[in-house]
């Protein structure tokens, strides 16, 4: 297999299209000159990316037709047309379809592309594969669809197989139940936002306590950096590295009691759980076009007054305290639905009044290329297009997946390789933002036989950490699969008094194929 078989086109070079087209080239698995980027309105994109040596085209034909792995990034609001201009070209025995869209399944995609023999694998990355570091839940059809039908099943096969191997040296993928992507949306995709979030969040808190904004956002993203890198590297529950760090009598703990207080586990449990339910209705209530062009530039002061608002809407340590007790799984699953729709209620208000004021699509190009290359002053708030055009009617066979199906066939998982996300050199206009040639990301270059090896590599080393499953133990409230008290140890609001034992991550005990 070579990258040349594997020519790739990414269709709609918006936000995760973008990070996607640096993704390939950062990690040296493809050069930009072998890469075809499209949308529709190319101008900024040409400026952009055509510079650094991408092909870049509205012409989705000639993309698919110059492919064999076509990524397609549009949004849900844009996915049929788009499907439907391209079904002409697709080859259902040559092509790899991956689609990153939310909520669309694999039927979905397959009647419009009008073949049900359309190698199609379902990815669900997030922004963090621009540097090699996405987590990427892939998953292909049931097999039940095609019993007996050797041949497309082995196009199945290979279209997973390719797709691991660009996913896994992206960052780490795994292969999931199809009808699990939607939890995965929320989980992975939507995640790094809330991570974000977090790490705002606790800047905020430092500059409270006497750091300049800029030391605390470094201060606090280098440590959550960290504290994933407790988790993925050592193989232990997060709970058991707080059990390290928390003091008796100490700051640490007094610290985290307050936060658990005021509702942190509760609402991050409750907002994952808001966006699979979210991420399900996507594409089938396919969501109304922008009414406006307003753009919005957030300044550091409104995202202040956004985070404000957001830690005092908490009302969630009842709701928490209440959750712990039950360790009854269905119970559980009962309490987040009610919690959920009374947040829900609220959300709809929220996100009718967001979808009026996306950004029209004409001038999406440039937002795209500007969020990722832009200040916080002038960061917008990451909001998805669509033209008028584009509300379609309801697709009667579209399958809402539920977020509560835990049926998971985890599947091969690899710590492929770690990229070097050093710093190399600082906009002196800009101190939070690397400067647009930090995205030629230093990182080895990969040849196919060496991402072979590498994956061996990383394989190897994941069966060395192949044990016990250790116990899962629940951050707070509703959330995880372990056994909870009733609250007397409100570190993380749920787990065991004492102790943890070690945990072996999940991911690291696949088996490594
Ligand atoms: N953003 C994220 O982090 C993630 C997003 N996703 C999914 O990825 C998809 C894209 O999301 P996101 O990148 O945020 O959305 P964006 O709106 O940023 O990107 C969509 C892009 O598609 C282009 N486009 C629309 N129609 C066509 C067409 N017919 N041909 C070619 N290009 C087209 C648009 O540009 P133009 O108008 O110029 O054509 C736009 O640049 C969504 O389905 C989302 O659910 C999944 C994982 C993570
Ligand atoms: O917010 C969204 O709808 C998309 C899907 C996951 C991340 N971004």
């Amino acid at each position: 297999m070579t990258t040349e078989q594997h020519s790739i086109s990414v269709l709609g070079c918006g936000n995760i299209g973008l990070s996607i087209a640096h993704g390939l080239v950062n990690s040296g698995l493809y050069k930009s000159n072998q890469i075809i980027l499209t949308k529709r309105n190319t101008e900024s994109l040409e400026k952009s990316m055509g510079s650094k040596g991408f092909q870049v085209t509205a012409d989705n034909n000639l993309a698919v037709k110059k492919s064999k792995v076509v990524i397609v990034c549009v949004t849900p609001a844009q996915l049929d047309s788009l499907l439907e201009s391209i079904r002409s070209v697709i080859n259902p025995k040559y092509h790899v379809v991956i689609s990153v869209v939310s909520g669309a399944s694999i039927d979905d995609i397959s009647v419009k592309l009008g073949s049900s023999g359309v190698a199609i694998v379902r990815a669900m990355p997030n922004t963090a594969i621009q540097y090699c570091q996405s987590m990427t839940c892939l998953a292909v059809r049931g097999t039940h669809h095609v019993a007996g039908r050797a041949e497309i099943e082995e196009r199945k096969d290979q279209a997973l197989a390719i797709s691991e191997k660009i996913f896994n040296v992206l960052g780490n993928c795994i292969v999931l139940k199809e009808e699990q992507i939607v939890p995965a949306t929320a989980l992975c995709a939507c995640g790094i936002a809330f991570f974000f979030r977090a790490i705002r969040a606790a800047s905020q808190g430092g500059i409270e306590i006497g750091f300049h904004a800029e030391d605390a956002i470094k201060i606090a993203a280098q440590t959550a950096k960290g504290a994933a890198t407790l988790v993925l590297e050592g193989g232990y529950h997060p709970e058991y590295e707080i059990d390290k760090v928390t003091t008796p009598m100490g700051c640490t703990i007094a610290g985290l009691n307050q936060m658990e207080h005021n509702g942190f586990s509760s609402a991050m449990i409750k907002g994952i759980v808001t966006s699979a339910e979210k991420a399900a209705s996507l594409y089938s209530k396919k969501q109304p076009a922008p009414s406006t062009t307003t753009h919005h530039h957030h300044a550091p002061q409104a995202h202040q007054q956004d985070s404000a608002s957001t830690t005092t809407t908490s009302t969630t340590s009842t709701a928490n305290n209440n959750t712990e007790s039950k360790s009854n799984n269905k119970r559980r699953t009962r309490n987040q639905n009610k919690s959920t729709r009374n947040q829900q209620q609220q959300q709809t208000t929220e996100s009718n009044n967001t979808q009026q004021e996306k950004p029209d699509s004409n001038n999406n190009d440039q937002s795209h290329e500007q969020q990722q290359e832009q200040a916080p002053e002038q960061h917008q708030p990451s909001t998805a297009s669509s033209e008028n055009n584009e509300q379609q009617p309801q697709q009667p066979q579209q399958q809402q997946q539920s977020h509560q199906n835990n049926n998971s066939r985890r599947g091969k998982s690899n710590n492929s390789r770690r990229s070097n996300t050093k710093k190399e050199q600082e906009d002196p206009n800009n101190p939070w933002k690397k400067q647009e040639n930090n995205h030629q990301h230093p990182a080895p270059v990969y040849d196919v036989n060496s991402v072979d090896e590498a994956l061996a590599k990383a394989r190897s080393r994941n069966t060395h950490q192949q044990n016990g499953r250790g116990n899962r133990r629940g951050g707070s409230g509703d959330g995880g699969g372990g056994r909870r008290h009733n609250g007397n140890n409100s570190r993380g609001g749920g787990g065991e008094g004492g102790r943890r034992q070690p945990h072996q991550h999940q991911h690291q005990q696949q088996e490594a194929n």
